[in-house]
């Protein structure tokens, strides 16, 4: 079994946000700030020169006793004695990542859809990546998968999981009102001129929302049970309106059943959802 993981406000390198001010002296502000785990991302230097940065944010991270994660590089990852490393859907796949690393490090893998949060779960991945939650000028070109995937995430992935992606503080509450309870950030952060501050911030936001909603991961009895195409699921949602927004369906063609019924559109926002509700959403396909 791995150790238990556990963070709130996980922090990743980004040198070309602060020219000028070092990479160590960054991170070590937003440490002081509450970051409580941190990735090494540097796609732009060679390997040595990532191995040397690792072993200087190591010594760093072991000070403020945060995991460090590195991106990309599970060789490099072993040889600075990470905490873990963090990988894409490009990049090794978990199973030969886990091999290298062994039982007690983390894994974690970045998903951009339900489908590869429950392959990466089901491949025993520690934690994922959910996002990009908003277009980031971090990774150009991904579309962003809105907070529509965090509310399916929050519904269905018992790993720990954290949005990514343009999160800031002005948007934050947004990203914790679909059910994120971990956020991650590059440019929110490192590219603010008081790291330290902008953590304290975001830290501040996510605490207290895990404060008015009274747990630091929502309690299970404000969860109904049910199960959504075959799998079992956890909802907030109270009709099968509010299930099918979750599941970004609202204004798809899709039918819905409940039960083994068919309910017709104009009926979901009054048909409550009960534990153990059998739902069916079946999507039309084009015939030519
Ligand atoms: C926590 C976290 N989530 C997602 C990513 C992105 O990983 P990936 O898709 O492999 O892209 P690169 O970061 O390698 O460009 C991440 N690094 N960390
Ligand atoms: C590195 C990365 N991966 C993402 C993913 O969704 O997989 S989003 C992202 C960039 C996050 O940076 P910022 O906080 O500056 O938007
Ligand atoms: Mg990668």
């Amino acid at each position: 079994m791995h150790r238990k993981l556990d963070f709130k406000l996980y922090v990743i390198t980004g040198e070309n946000y602060h020219p000028g001010r070092g990479m160590l002296e960054v991170m070590e502000a937003a440490l002081m700030g509450g970051a409580d785990i941190v990735q090494l991302r540097d796609k732009d230097i060679s390997k040595r020169e990532l191995l040397e940065k690792a072993k200087r944010l190591r010594e760093l991270t072991a000070k403020y006793k945060v995991p460090l994660i590195i991106n990309d590089h599970p060789d490099v990852a072993l040889a600075v004695d990470a905490d873990g490393v963090h990988l894409g859907q490009e990049d090794l796949p978990i199973a030969v990542a886990r091999k290298m690393m062994g039982p007690h490090r983390i894994v974690g893998i970045s998903t951009h859809n339900l489908e590869q949060a429950r392959a990466a779960e089901n491949a025993g991945a520690d934690y994922i990546g959910v996002g990009p939650v908003y277009p980031t000028g971090t990774k150009p070109g991904r579309q962003a998968v809105t907070t529509s995937y965090v509310s399916q995430a929050a519904a269905e992935i018992r790993i720990p999981w954290v949005a990514i992606g343009g999160i800031t503080t002005d948007n934050a509450a947004e990203v914790l009102k679909a059910g994120a309870r971990r956020l991650c950030a590059v440019s929110a952060i490192v590219g603010n001129v008081d790291p330290e501050g902008a953590c304290r911030r975001l830290l501040e936001q996510i605490t207290g929302w895990n404060e008015r909603t009274r747990t630091e991961i929502p309690s299970e009895q404000s969860y109904v049970h049910v199960t959504v195409n075959g799998r079992p699921a956890r909802t907030q949602a109270t009709t099968l309106f509010e299930l099918a927004k979750q599941y970004g369906l609202e204004s798809r063609r899709v039918v819905a059943e409940l039960n083994g019924e068919v309910v017709p559109r104009q009926s979901w926002s009054d048909t409550p959802l009960h534990i153990g509700s059998l739902v069916e959403f079946v999507h039309f396909v084009g015939g030519g």
